[in-house]
């Protein structure tokens, strides 16, 4: 039997945007189909102008169509969605529209609009990311971890909230900016980690100069405006130190598990307890301490330690938490990150990418939390 358009249309439902997640079809993208002989014309509509996904969207849908028996060649052509059509995405992916980005007459951020990491029945478990001074590796530790994570399979999404000293887009190789949806942001997704970050926002050599309020505003937007549609894991770059950001995200994720990353000298102690002890001011706990830079190993296998050794155990007994992993100083770690080539990624058996795949091991099933979270069980 020849193929006919609504052959085609059913083999395209299982193709999903890239970045949406979510059928094509179900989302309105395809807009027509036409089936001549062995050749089918497929046009999809791409959310925004100048989409940057439409090569992969390209890639799938001509698969899909040319994986049927009698289609030789899929030709697949684009246009662009109108407003009405965006806003119905926006429904579909984002909900209820009454609660989501861009329903408000002036955009932007909705007072008390839910955060939905902060709900009982959300399943995202949120790592907080801290350390009590700049410079020790949260960033590369949590962009590292964030990748270590999808590559176990998990859904996993990352808040840049290192305002002042964004860097995660530039360390994971970010290759585009948020995609705009009716006023949803989506955020780009990188090695299976989708991602948001003050730097899209602000230029990269220029200083942020927000002060508190506003950043706390923009905190919350990254939390509630952002299409990020229940990850099983949502990591957190805190700036360093224990300043008001900190505070703000303690109060937007009281389910935040907190993670202090620290270098093995005992001076950076003091400063990493810091972050610890007021993490648990706010009711937060400290899931683990995470010891960067513990040494560097020679071309004869020795390791020297060049930063001393035992902070990390220390700051972890002194936090009454444990120590869940040493990340060794390589080279090939600063000269991807610079890069956009995380370690992770480039050298995944390499020495530092196995002590990430640990952490991310003993995290994702020795850490899992065995309580489950149901909104029906909430008592009022
Ligand atoms: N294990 C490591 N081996 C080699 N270089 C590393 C390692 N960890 C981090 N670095 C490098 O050290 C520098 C600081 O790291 P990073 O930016 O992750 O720190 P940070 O604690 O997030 O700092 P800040 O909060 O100031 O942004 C970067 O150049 C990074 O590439």
């Amino acid at each position: 039997m020849p193929v006919t358009e609504a052959d085609v249309l059913e083999a395209l439902r299982p193709v999903e945007d890239p970045e949406l997640h979510r059928s094509i079809v179900d989302l309105g993208m395809v807009k027509g189909v036409a089936v001549d002989g062995g050749t089918v014309a497929v046009r999809v509509a791409l959310t925004v102008a100048g989409c940057p996904l439409r090569a992969e969207i390209t890639n799938r849908v001509t698969e899909a169509a040319e994986g049927l028996d009698g289609i030789e060649r899929a030709d697949v052509d684009f246009t662009v969605m109108t407003d009405e059509e965006r806003a119905a995405v926006r429904e579909v992916v984002h909900g209820d529209p009454a609660s989501t980005a861009g329903s408000q007459a002036a955009h932007g951020h909705a007072e008390g609009r839910a955060i939905r990491f902060a709900e009982p029945d959300c399943p995202t478990r949120v790592l907080l990311v801290a350390s009590g001074k700049g410079g020790v590796g949260k960033s590369s530790v949590t962009t590292n971890l964030a990748i270590s994570l999808a590559q176990r399979g998990k859904s996993v999404a990352v808040v840049d909230a290192d305002v002042w000293g964004f860097s995660i887009p530039r360390m994971i190789g970010v290759q585009h900016p948020p995609m705009v949806i009716d006023g949803m942001l989506v955020p780009p997704e990188t090695h299976g980690v989708r991602c948001i970050s003050m730097g899209f926002f602000a230029e990269e050599d220029t200083p942020v100069i927000w002060r508190g309020p506003m950043l706390h505003k923009a905190l919350e937007q990254f939390l509630t405006d952002v299409y990020w549609d229940d990850p099983d894991y949502l990591l957190v770059d805190l700036p360093p130190g224990t300043g008001d950001i900190a505070i703000s995200l303690a109060s937007f994720l009281p389910r935040g598990e907190v993670y202090v990353v620290t270098t093995p000298q005992p001076a950076a102690q003091k400063v990493a307890q810091r972050a610890g002890f007021m993490a648990q001011k706010v009711n937060l706990e400290v899931k683990g301490v995470i010891e960067n830079m513990s040494w560097f190993t020679g071309d004869d296998g020795t390791r020297y330690e060049l930063f001393g050794s035992g902070g990390g155990e220390e700051l972890a007994s002194t936090l009454g938490t444990k120590m869940l992993g040493q990340v060794p100083l390589v080279p090939a770690l600063r000269e991807g990150s610079d890069a956009g080539r995380p370690i992770t990624v480039e050298e995944p058996d390499g020495e530092a990418s196995r002590a990430f795949a640990e952490v991310a091991r003993t995290i994702d099933v020795d850490l899992a939390p065995t309580r489950r979270y149901h909104r029906e069980l909430k008592i009022v």
